[in-house]
């Protein structure tokens, strides 16, 4: 049997990935494939918590930039990742995998409060954790909730799934010429403000010495083959 590179690991999930080819919401297809590449790595023996971003219902900044209170837009913002998480949970149920809701934003009528010993109770039992609500703070981001929970929960690593292939010299969505980088160190990625994430969870995960993985989550077997060691996005490192 192939032997996984991580005992634990934290995946931050793209809420905009999860529209696919959508203007808005969610995708049930795109949620059902990324949740059977999920499953495959939780069948591997990996402890697996997914913190789920909202972009693709609601942004705090789009909010603030039409005239919203940034921190009244910014709950709302945590409140899409609620929505995400429950569906992303649903698809788990289908598919047969045990999954459980923990939210930063007490709804407990809905799902779990965040409980950190729960936590990783569930991650020791097999269960896959989806952290909802990110950090429960506003002027924050879910990049920052993964470097944080990662942290708490004490993940080998963060892997950061979303629409590109890893980090680029420039955003590559608008710089056609912008280059990938193999391995980056945190204080580079820093330096030169790459904004692929944001400055805070690069930050904490440097403090922390939690390394990142990004890559894209439109690779079919990319999650695995980063879980696996395997040499896949980019590496942002001490
Ligand atoms: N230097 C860079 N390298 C790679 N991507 C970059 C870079 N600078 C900006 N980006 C952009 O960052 C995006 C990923 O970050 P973003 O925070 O927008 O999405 P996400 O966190 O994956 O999704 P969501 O906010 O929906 O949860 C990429 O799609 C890319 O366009
Ligand atoms: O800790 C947090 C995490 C998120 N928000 C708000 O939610 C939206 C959606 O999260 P993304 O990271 O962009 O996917 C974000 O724009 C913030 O408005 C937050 O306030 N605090």
């Amino acid at each position: 049997m192939s032997v996984a590179a991580y005992k634990r690991i934290m995946l931050k999930l793209s809420g905009e990935a999860l529209m696919g080819d959508d203007a808005y919401g969610i995708n049930e297809e795109v949620v059902s494939r990324i949740v059977a590449e999920i499953a495959e790595v939780t069948h591997l023996g990996v402890q697996v918590g997914v913190v789920i971003g909202g972009g693709n219902i609601f942004r705090g900044m789009k909010g603030a930039a039409s005239g919203m209170d940034r921190a009244t837009a910014d709950y709302m913002g945590m409140l899409a990742t609620v929505m995400n998480a429950m569906a992303l949970a649903d698809a788990f149920r289908r598919a047969g995998v045990e999954a459980r809701v923990q939210s930063a934003l007490r709804i407990d009528q809905v799902v779990e409060p965040y409980i950190r010993g729960r936590a990783i109770r569930h991650m020791e039992e097999g269960r896959v954790v989806i952290f909802a609500a990110g950090t429960g703070n506003p002027f924050f981001t879910t990049d920052t909730a993964a470097a944080l929970r990662g942290s708490e929960m004490a993940a080998q690593i963060v892997l950061k799934a979303t629409k590109v292939d890893g980090v680029y010299t420039a955003d590559p969505h608008k710089d056609p010429q912008a280059k990938r980088y193999h391995r980056i160190s945190f204080d580079e990625a820093i330096g030169r403000n790459l904004a692929v994430m944001d400055t805070t969870a690069f930050a904490l995960c440097r403090d922390q010495k939690l390394p990142i993985n990004v890559f894209s989550i439109f690779k079919p077997g990319a999650l695995k083959r980063v879980v696996m060691g395997e040499d896949e996005g980019t590496l942002v490192h001490s």
